[in-house]
């Protein structure tokens, strides 16, 4: 299997299949067919046999696919069969919600610290971690083994950061500050806006207002 060559479309699908065969797991479904996950998926069956057969095919003619097997195959070409140690940068309203969000831990990604700049939080523990101010960052990343860092902080100094956390290795941010970084090409980054989610939201509400107007 070759990941380089899965196009982002599919990978950006592949959550939602590995969210929809863990349901089907936790209800005892050993197989299913691609027709029977399109009905339940809303999607097209072709589209499903399409987007699984970029990883060599899990189904088997006659047979649909292995729940488990197609779960533990999406979930390690997602990565999710390894823990990743992720830092929070900003523990204000958004970083302390997701510092206590205990799912992401479930799925491996385990919050091991979370930074401010404003000294009244510090020492504060958040699901067992206390809150250290950002002079503390660099030697964290040099004793800690850290792959990803959530940004959200004020944008007026999320680039400075995000620097900051280059020149001490890290190599995939998770932005949730609304600014475009720019990092060097070997840092990956995935951007978080919920307002954007809200605005289709509002476009798709507006449409279908209109059209049930007619
Ligand atoms: N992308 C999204 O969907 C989304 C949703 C909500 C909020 N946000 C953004 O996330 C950010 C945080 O929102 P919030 O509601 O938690 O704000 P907040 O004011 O409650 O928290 C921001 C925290 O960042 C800290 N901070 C400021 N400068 C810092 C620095 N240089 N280093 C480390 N910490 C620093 C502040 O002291 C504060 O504790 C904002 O930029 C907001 O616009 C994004």
């Amino acid at each position: 299997m070759d990941e380089k060559c899965i196009s982002k479309a599919v990978i950006r699908r592949l959550p939602r299949y590995y969210r929809y065969l863990g349901e089907l797991l936790e209800d005892g479904v050993e197989r299913i067919s691609s027709n029977e996950l399109s009905t339940k998926m809303r999607v097209t069956a072709s589209q499903i046999r399409q987007d699984l057969n970029n990883f060599g095919g899990f189904g088997q003619q006659g047979y649909g696919y292995n729940v488990q097997y197609l779960y533990t195959e999406i979930a390690k070409i997602l990565g999710l069969d390894r823990t990743h140690n992720m830092i929070i940068i900003g523990a204000g309203n958004l970083g302390q919600a997701l510092a206590n969000y205990v799912q992401f831990e479930k799925r491996g990604f385990k919050v091991v610290g979370i930074f401010d700049v404003n000294p009244v939080l510090k020492g504060i523990s958040i699901r067992g971690n206390e809150i250290l101010m950002m002079d503390e960052l660099p030697q964290y990343l040099k004793d800690n083994d850290v792959q990803i860092a959530a940004l959200t902080l004020p944008k007026n100094n999320a680039e400075e950061t995000a620097d900051l956390l280059v020149e001490n290795g890290i190599k995939a941010i998770w932005n949730f500050a609304h600014l475009d970084l720019e990092v060097p090409e070997d840092v990956i980054v995935e951007n978080v806006h919920l307002s954007e989610s809200l605005m289709r939201l509002s476009y798709n509400l507006n449409c279908y207002v209109t059209e049930h107007k007619k």
